[in-house]
């Protein structure tokens, strides 16, 4: 599991372990981390022309003594000082008796086009809201060079807790992070400032539950479900899927194609896109009777391409097995009537969706997920899975550690590809999964198929569904 905690756990982590560790300590692990990224990045060191852009704070100390470093391994290092009284003093000498020198930031421009390599240590943990126009300049100045830019701990400008990106803010090729991920490099928008990210362990020692999760293959192994040699259809579990209508018959087909392929024994298909769904897969269990008298199962999903059919919604979210709720279905969905439900209930909104039921804009829901989420689970009682350029799931209520999908390619944003993904989390739940192990465990697959289908090219939803089960055996295979 990939884990990353907020700043003030952060902050308390780090006190702990300087009491018990030489004054710099943290600081010389930290920057001995960056220098060895910045030596794999551009491969020899000797001779590179490297531009240290150096904020007020330990960000900028960080630099310093990393540029050291590779001022003393034969690179020509010139620090640009934002703030020059303030800068960290222990680094700036040191650079100095390495045989950098510095620049100030009127004169930045020249070095930072003819550099190789640029460490962004302006702000770190300690930023607050988009980068101060000085520190702007540098940092478009160093967006438009050659030159690879590395941030140090964050891409300067970008909300460490919440992925926000408030203003003008580094965009980095490498982020070289420290004792832990901060969330906002795992979470769009800011994730995508960050490039690659690397962790860099310096000791700290962690609480338990952290502020953010993303899956791995090997969670993931261990979350599928596997039928065991005396299971048969029911006892895997059948998904009811209510969805589609006479004006949207294929997202059915496409809720049916994910079902299929979420692992559990049966999929029971109620609606009127029957004879379609029969049509691609004649393995379903059709019924025009509404889900009340459709026959057992052990979770529904209901919504996707379901028009007006407020009816069905009621009637699914009165049943007592696991209901993922979706698309026109988040829409009719009545709060009293999800808030009432005793079985687990998780809803998959775009951002859209989510604006809608959140009453803001979708700039804002996409601008902080994270928030967005745990309102929406928290209003609902619920739990939420919000579809995106960084999908998050929250557990009922919004409290607790938010999952991060790490698998998702913007080639998934495609017509249908979300009625794939609420059939595949479906049956999930109906083989017993949890909601937020079903959500995020759906979207790790449909991710991860969504890549294998693409190949870098566009793709349509149901070979994102036909791509499920390689998904599936690749996690397995570890
Ligand atoms: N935690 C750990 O375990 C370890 C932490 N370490 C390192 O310490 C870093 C944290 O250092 P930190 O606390 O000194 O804060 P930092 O990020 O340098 O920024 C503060 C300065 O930025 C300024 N500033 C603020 N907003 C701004 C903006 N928008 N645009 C421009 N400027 C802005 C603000 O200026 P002021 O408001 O005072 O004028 C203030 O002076 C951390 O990220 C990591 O790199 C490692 O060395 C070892 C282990
Ligand atoms: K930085």
């Amino acid at each position: 599991m990939r884990t990353a905690y907020c700043v003030d756990t952060v902050r308390a982590a780090e006190r702990d372990l300087m009491a018990r560790l030489p004054e710099g300590a943290l600081m010389q692990r930290a920057a001995a981390g960056l220098a060895a990224a910045c030596a794999d990045l551009v491969g020899r060191v000797y001779g590179r022309r490297v531009v240290l852009l150096v904020g007020s704070g330990d960000n900028g100390g960080d630099a310093l003594y990393a540029g050291a470093r590779l001022a003393r391994r034969g690179a020509g290092v010139t620090a640009v000082q934002l703030a020059p009284g303030r800068t960290h003093a222990g680094g700036l000498a040191a650079l100095r008796r390495a045989g950098g020198r510095t620049v100030a930031p009127e004169d930045a421009a020249g070095p930072i086009r003819r550099a190789d390599l640029v460490l962004d240590g302006i702000v770190g943990i300690g930023g607050r809201g988009g980068l101060r126009e000085d520190a702007a300049r540098l940092a478009a100045l160093a967006d438009g060079s050659r030159a690879a830019v590395v941030a140090v701990d964050l891409p300067s400008g970008v909300e460490a807790d919440t992925g926000e990106v408030r203003g003008a803010a580094v965009r980095a090729d490498l982020t070289v992070t420290f004792g832990t991920h901060k969330p906002g490099l795992l979470v769009d928008p800011a994730r995508e400032y960050a490039g690659s990210v690397r962790l860099v362990d310096i000791g700290l020692d962690l609480p338990g539950e952290p502020d953010l999760e993303a899956l791995q293959h090997a969670d993931v192994t261990r979350l599928l479900p596997v039928p065991g040699a005396e299971s048969d259809k029911y006892r895997r579990g059948v998904v009811g899927i209510a969805a589609g209508s006479a004006r949207y018959p294929g997202a059915a087909v496409l809720a049916v194609a994910g079902a299929l392929r979420g692992g559990a024994g049966a999929v029971r298909y109620v609606g009127p896109a029957g004879h379609a769904v029969l049509a691609r897969y004649p393995e379903t269990l059709v019924s025009d009777q509404g889900p009340e008298r459709a026959g057992r199962v052990q979770a529904w999903v209901v919504g996707p391409g379901a028009g007006d059919d407020a009816g069905t919604v009621a009637q699914v979210l009165a049943s007592d097995v696991p209901v993922l709720i979706d698309a026109d279905g988040l829409r009719l969905a009545d709060v009293g009537a999800v808030r009432g439900r005793t079985a687990p209930t998780l809803m998959t909104p775009h951002a859209g969706e989510a604006a809608a039921l959140l009453g803001v804009s979708r700039e804002e829901v996409e601008a902080g997920r994270l928030a967005a989420v745990r309102e929406l689970a928290g209003r609902y009682g619920a739990a939420v899975l919000l579809k995106g350029a960084t999908t998050v799931v929250a557990g009922a209520g919004g409290g607790g550690v938010v999952r991060v999908n790490p698998t998702g390619t913007a080639w998934l944003a495609t017509a249908g590809s979300g009625d794939v993904l609420s059939g595949l989390s479906g049956s999930l739940l109906a083989a017993g999964l949890s909601a937020v192990d079903a959500g995020s465990v759906g979207a790790y697959l449909h991710g991860l198929a969504g890549r294998f289908a693409a190949v870098g090219a566009p793709v349509g939803a149901h070979e994102v569904a036909e791509a499920v089960a390689g998904a599936w055996r690749d996690v397995v295979r570890g």
